[in-house]
């Protein structure tokens, strides 16, 4: 068997490049990694995350490094948070000898919640998507969530006589901040906005509640992204965000959509 560690191995991607055209995004794609993650309580849960990590290549290189990308995942112990998420950023950049870099994770995050009546508690499952880039202009972090609650329609409760239809609609938010805004603030924004919000767990007397407190609380897919747009306008942790709600509908065979971007 040769040995590979005396054996002097060409750097192709260390190559003078002739074409003289500057890369802005090089890395690797659809990387599966576990890790910690930590949000606002503090406590620490190990999720799965789906991540995309690219660096910018000068125009005289042939190619990246690319089984570093690879390194630094393996080499983050610590837990990944909205606020330590810029660090790691930085040390894919430095390993990478890059003068850009962009870290995207998503990932899925669970809170654990009690039922309205029973107390019943249970885990409920959210998305959060990360995507922090870190370029010669400075740091940009943008957080992602995605909240399942239920929408009840205004005008089917006002025109029938009993009942209204409703459906599940996936809510996701994107902000970019000035300050530390968690993911669970977010959550907690989005469900305080919606006809009802989601328990994994619900006995009788739950349900009950669930049911008319969604009546009470009519919205239609433009009320649903309104609402949430009105409070993240109000804080000023935000600077710019993004909602946008998908309402499974279930009198149709598709959806209703509707979506609000602002630069505060
Ligand atoms: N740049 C680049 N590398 C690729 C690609 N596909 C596969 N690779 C391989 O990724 C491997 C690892 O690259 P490097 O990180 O530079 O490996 P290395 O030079 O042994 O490691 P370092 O000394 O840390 O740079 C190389 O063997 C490349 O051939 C590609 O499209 N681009």
């Amino acid at each position: 068997m040769r040995d590979c560690a005396v054996e002097i191995l060409e750097d192709v991607q260390g190559r003078a490049d002739p074409r003289a055209i500057a890369i802005q995004q090089v890395g690797i794609r659809a990387v599966r990694h576990p890790m910690q993650f930590q949000d606002r309580d503090g406590a620490v849960q190990p999720t799965i995350a789906q991540c995309n990590m690219y660096v910018s290549l000068p125009a005289h290189l042939k190619g990246t490094h690319m089984s570093r990308f690879i390194e630094v995942l393996n080499a983050h112990e610590s837990p990944f948070s909205v606020e330590s998420f810029g660090a790691a950023v930085e040390q894919m950049r430095q390993r990478l000898e890059a003068d850009s870099a962009r870290l995207e994770m998503r990932l899925p995050f669970f809170v654990q919640k009690a039922a309205p009546v029973s107390g019943v508690k249970s885990m409920l499952d959210y998305e959060v998507e990360l995507i922090g880039e870190i370029t010669p202009a400075g740091y940009l972090l943008t957080i992602g969530v995605m909240v399942p609650v239920t929408s009840l329609c205004p005008c089917s409760k006002s025109i029938s006589e009993y009942g209204a239809h409703n459906q599940r609609a996936h809510v996701w938010v994107h902000v970019r901040a000035h300050e530390t805004i968690w993911i669970k603030d977010i959550i907690d924004l989005i469900e305080a906005e919606a006809s009802c919000q989601l328990y994994g767990v619900l006995k009788r007397p739950d349900e009950k509640y669930v049911t008319e407190y969604a009546y009470d609380h009519p919205k239609f897919v433009e009320d649903m992204v309104r609402d949430v747009a009105l409070r993240l306008r109000e804080d000023p942790r935000v600077r710019w965000f993004s909602v946008s709600s998908e309402n499974f509908e279930s009198i149709h065979n598709h959806s209703a959509y509707a979506m609000i971007e602002m630069e505060k």
